[in-house]
């Protein structure tokens, strides 16, 4: 099997019409270099839909790391049923972190736009513009020529229906939502700042708390002060109370009983005073 080169690749383009629109400036190392078409679908889309691109004022598509997008050519390839062609993604995009998942043959008989499906595993957005090269399409001898039956025919899935991305591949990567490397550290990056934004909310709540208890505390064991010297100090003005009561009735006591005493003497001494004095007169008498 010989791969054709330059010249026989535009003796080919020449006799069959193998790529259409052509330009001659696009053959490369023996490639024709296909370019970005007017369809795309990129995972991540924010509408669910295709995405319709220009040559004027939609040109660029953002392919975001951890995405995945499915993207039409922009020529139609017609592979005749003596030929088989491979196709790759350039280098340059390539070692961005773009990863060709789609195959890599177009089989004789195929006669349609290619749709490349491709994943971004590197971690910077891929920014493609329609129009642009970037996939590669080599030609091959096949020997002997297909059959009608054996080349590429209305049998096969994607015969003659590539004018657009077909809405089924669509439906099945809408799916559910792509866990990506990227968007599963994105996740972890929100969880993580949601986390601790209530780790520190929670520790200011505790600080707070805690100058709260400690306030309380502290008016706490001032009231218990206050009413403990209170009682301290009402317990010592009883006592003081009652013993100065003691004392006052002590002296009451003592005072009566010196009164009382003397009252006793200044009796006794009235009766004798009139004892001696009865005596007297009779004496006299
Ligand atoms: N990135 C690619 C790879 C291939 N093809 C086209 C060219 C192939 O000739 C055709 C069929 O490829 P496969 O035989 O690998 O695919 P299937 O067997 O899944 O589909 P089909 O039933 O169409 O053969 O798809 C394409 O459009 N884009």
């Amino acid at each position: 099997m010989a791969f054709l080169g330059v010249k026989e690749l535009l003796k080919l383009q020449e006799a069959k019409k193998v790529i259409e629109p052509f330009n001659p400036q696009r053959v490369k190392n023996g490639a024709y270099e296909l370019s970005l078409g007017k369809e795309v679908y990129l995972t991540d889309s924010k509408t669910g839909k295709v995405e319709t691109l220009d040559e004027n004022s939609n040109r660029q598509v953002d392919l975001n790391p951890g995405q995945f997008a499915l993207l039409l050519t922009k020529e139609k390839v017609s592979i005749p049923k003596d030929r088989i062609a491979f196709i790759s993604i350039k280098a340059g995009e390539k070692l961005k972190g773009l990863v060709n998942v789609s195959g890599f043959h177009v089989d004789p008989g195929f006669n349609d736009h290619l749709l490349f499906s491709v994943y971004n595993a590197g971690p910077s957005t891929i920014v493609l513009n329609t129009g642009e090269p970037y996939f590669p399409i080599w030609f091959a001898e096949m020997k002997p020529e297909l059959s009608e039956e054996e080349a590429y025919n209305d049998n096969n899935d994607h015969f003659k229906k590539l004018d657009h991305i077909p809405p089924k591949y669509i439906e099945f990567l809408k799916r559910g939502e792509l866990t990506s490397p990227k968007a599963l550290l994105d996740k972890i990056t929100s969880v993580e700042q949601t986390l601790s934004e209530k780790i520190i909310k929670s520790d200011e709540k505790k600080e707070r708390n805690d100058w709260l208890y400690k306030i309380l505390i502290g008016l706490l064991i001032a009231i218990a002060l206050k009413v403990g010297w209170d009682w301290v100090a009402y317990d010592r003005g009883f006592a003081d109370g009652r013993k100065s009561k003691e004392s006052t009735q002590e002296v009451i006591t003592e005072m009566r009983k010196t009164l009382t005493d003397k009252v006793i003497v200044q009796k006794i001494d009235s009766i004798l005073a009139n004892e001696i004095k009865n005596d007297t007169i009779k004496k006299a008498k």
